[in-house]
């Protein structure tokens, strides 16, 4: 006998009805007989199985239709085509805002949602003290929801959902809103049901909660499901993308910004006359990179190797603290006094993170004539939380000197989560040791 199937979605398409500008649904009341709406494709042909007992967990950029097909999945919306089976009682934590009745209580949304769940009053009423226990909320569970912060809202939310006993448990991002301490109970929350052989369909942008929580993983893109299969290797597409989709991003800004080119540099490279700025470089990414100085040295190349010494590519995507070679080839074109070469890792918020020179590492490079060719090597490590980052590489003859290059964004690499599921909260993780020590209480000697 086959495994029995929990959800199963075959050639599902949504399409919606979009007014591209709102004059036209104006035109269409007045005019009533011509649509004057355009057609919208949140998804096509979504094929999903998914067994009784699994934990699915769901990727894709904003936008590319995740929220739809969950809803599809709940009953909220209609599929344009296609066909959907969902057998046993779901119970879903979609997008917050939907679900409660901003005027009830807490109290009351708390039985409005069991009834809508399917549950007795009588079952209700034995699962309160536990809904009202998980949410902690005090006494705001007798005031009207609509009086409650988001946080509390989503505790509230979730310890519905979870204490109704579904068989099918779907939840969308709304995690993300609580306190991290209630984003753990969550969590305990939901491993636990899905011991218990719940079966759980979960959404997020976090690619650590995916990896530790979930079974297997899809993940969709502009309406169409672009990879199935291990958390892990669908985590890595997912990042692929989002590191390439970033670069092109950062390259368009780039375009603009050199289109401001700063005068003093400007004249800088022009006085020097010779260099040639058509560099042949591993990355193609390179001369597009935003990029300045004198151009009396230039950096011709720069590549990372991973751990194993290998090229990690144009978007790498790197382990967490995973040791690194970053690999800096320069040519110098008229003669320099002396040479500090560095680099730095920018955070998405330009956060200097890593970074470090050739002189603050007591690498003493003298005087180099032209025609000369230098390869600099830093080995570090990368302890930092999983996002992505930019890299920004630079030269000078001394700190006083205008650099003779400058190139930012020159790469945009990726972090992943640790293996372990260790969540890293600060930029940077550093590694440490931690004691517990029990005190001995002094023990009571009653007087006989
Ligand atoms: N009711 C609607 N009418 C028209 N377009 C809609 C409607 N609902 C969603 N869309 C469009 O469908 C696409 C998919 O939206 P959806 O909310 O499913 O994406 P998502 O992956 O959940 O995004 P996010 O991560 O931002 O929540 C978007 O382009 C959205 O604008």
């Amino acid at each position: 006998m086959g495994e029995e199937i929990a959800i199963s979605l075959k050639n599902v398409s949504k399409c919606f009805k979009r007014y591209s500008r709102p004059v036209d649904r104006l035109k269409e009341v007045l005019l009533p007989g011509k649509s004057r709406t355009d057609e919208f494709w949140a998804l096509r042909d979504i094929n999903i199985e998914i067994p009784k007992g699994q934990t699915v967990g769901i990727v894709g950029r904003n936008g590319s239709g995740k929220s739809t097909l969950l809803q599809i999945i709940v009953g909220t919306l209609t599929p344009s085509s296609g066909d959907v089976r969902v057998v046993g009682r779901v119970s879903a934590l979609l997008e917050l805002g939907s679900g409660f009745n901003p005027e009830f209580t807490g109290r009351q949304n708390v039985f409005f949602n069991g009834q809508l769940l399917g549950l007795s009053q009588k079952q209700i009423e034995d699962r309160f003290d536990d809904i009202v226990a998980f949410a902690d909320i005090g006494d705001f569970i007798e005031q009207p929801v609509k009086t409650y912060s988001s946080g509390m809202y989503v505790r509230l939310a979730f310890s519905v959902a979870v204490n109704v006993d579904p068989e099918i448990l779907i939840v969308d991002e709304a995690l993300a809103v609580g306190d991290v301490v209630f984003q753990h109970r969550c969590m305990r929350r939901m491993r636990a049901m899905m011991d218990s052989g719940v079966t759980t369909l979960f959404v997020s942008h976090d690619s650590g909660a995916i990896k530790t929580l979930c079974n297997s993983a899809v993940m969709i893109h502009d309406g169409k499901i672009h990879t199935t299969g291990l958390p892990n290797t669908v985590i890595i597409e997912y990042l692929k993308l989002v590191t390439e989709l970033e670069l092109g991003l950062a390259q368009d800004i780039t375009v603009n910004s050199q289109q401001q080119v700063n005068p003093v540099v400007d004249n800088a490279i022009q006085a020097s006359d010779s260099p040639n700025f058509d560099i042949e470089s591993p990355s193609s990414n390179f001369s597009k990179a935003t990029r300045r100085g004198s151009g009396k040295a230039r950096i011709e190349s720069v590549k990372i190797l991973n751990q194993l010494g290998h090229y990690a590519g144009e978007s790498p995507i790197f382990a967490f603290n995973e040791e690194v070679t970053l690999i800096v080839n320069l040519k110098v074109y008229y003669t320099i006094k002396s040479c500090i070469v560095g680099f730095h890792v920018c955070d998405k918020n330009g956060n200097e993170v890593i970074g470090s020179n050739t002189l603050e590492e007591n690498i003493k490079i003298d005087k180099l004539e032209s025609g000369e060719e230098i390869e600099i090597k830093f080995k570090f490590n990368l302890p930092l939380r999983p996002s992505s980052y930019s890299l920004t590489v630079a030269g000078a003859e001394s700190y006083e000197s205008l650099s003779f290059d400058w190139i930012d964004n020159i790469m945009v690499f990726q972090i992943l989560p640790p293996d372990t599921g260790k969540l890293i909260h600060a930029l940077v993780h550093q590694p440490m040791v931690v004691k517990v020590n029990k005190k001995v209480l002094p023990t009571v000697v009653t007087p006989a």
